[in-house]
């Protein structure tokens, strides 16, 4: 999926709503266990209620994996069903890889051709060529991890070191690798006045921004700092949004909590077309 594509989306549904696809079997309806793949069972359910709210959907591959080749047999269902009857739906695979180049290429393949993603999330560490392999390929997108939501975000992300701090380094950096109009970048929603900055140094491009709900990030703080002319943000709730009921009713009630928030954004969305 193109950027052009995944904006003209966000206008139509009025929303820039990510919905977090980190299926716990611990935390899922009881009822659903008796399926023969409840994550799935699980995951249609939550995409069936709420496709016409969100303009994208991030299963955690953490979550996958854990169950082993079940598991993964569950994400594959998954972005299958997606691709199959969503296919303007942007999907992100949440894997937060990144290794030497010759790694980062078979990663990249895993996430972006066999299962078909459109993104996958990828960490900063290891440098330029175990980024660039990722970037190759054609409206596929790389989401680089640059301030995270948690509180280890200050070990190492905000440090400064020859004079600027290493998120921004990050920023600036990247900018610079083959094929960078394909990256987008992790900013947690617990960290929206660290915004402004951000916006200085990478103006267009989008941003995919979890933390809201679970973890108390502020939607409208968010916006006022991080949207940019072409909106530029995707916004994620998992927990917040899945895990509204453990009943029967689990995916109307993720459907409510997933209106709450495309409500908010219709707001935002209205406002930054009048300004
Ligand atoms: O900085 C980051 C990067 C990724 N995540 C992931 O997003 C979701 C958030 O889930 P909630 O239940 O809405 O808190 C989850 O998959 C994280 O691993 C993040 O939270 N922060």
């Amino acid at each position: 999926m193109t950027t052009n594509q995944l904006v003209q989306e966000i206008k139509k549904k009025k929303s820039f709503l990510c919905i977090g696809l980190d299926v716990d079997l611990n935390k899922i309806p009881e009822h659903l266990l008796q399926e023969e793949d409840p994550i799935f069972a699980f995951n249609k359910a939550i995409i069936d209620a709420t496709h016409h709210l969100c303009v994208a959907y991030k299963p955690n591959t953490a979550f996958y994996e854990a169950y082993g080749l079940k598991g993964w047999k569950s994400l594959e269902r998954t972005i299958h069903y997606l691709n199959k009857n969503h296919p303007k739906i942007f999907t992100i695979a949440d894997a937060k890889r990144g290794d030497i180049g010759n790694t980062s290429t078979m990663y990249a393949k895993a996430f972006l051709e066999d299962l078909a993603f459109d993104s996958v999330t990828v960490a900063p560490y290891m440098g330029k060529d175990s980024v660039e392999p990722f970037l190759t390929f054609k409206d596929k997108h790389t989401i680089l991890l640059a301030l995270t939501s948690n509180q280890g975000a200050f070990d190492f992300q905000t440090k400064t070191i020859d004079g600027k701090e290493l998120y921004k380094q990050v920023l600036e950096i990247s900018k610079t690798w083959e094929n960078s109009k394909n990256l987008m970048y992790v900013v947690g929603a617990t960290k929206a006045e660290f915004l402004a900055d951000i916006r200085q140094i990478i103006p267009e491009s989008f941003l995919l921004v979890p933390g809201v709900g679970a973890q108390g990030g502020n939607l409208q703080e968010v916006c006022k700092y991080g949207m940019n002319s072409q909106i530029g943000l995707l916004i994620n709730s998992s927990r917040g949004i899945i895990y509204a009921s453990k009943e029967k009713d689990f995916a109307e009630a993720a459907a409510i909590k997933a209106e709450e928030l495309q409500k908010q954004m219709a707001v935002e969305l209205d406002c930054h077309s009048k300004s």
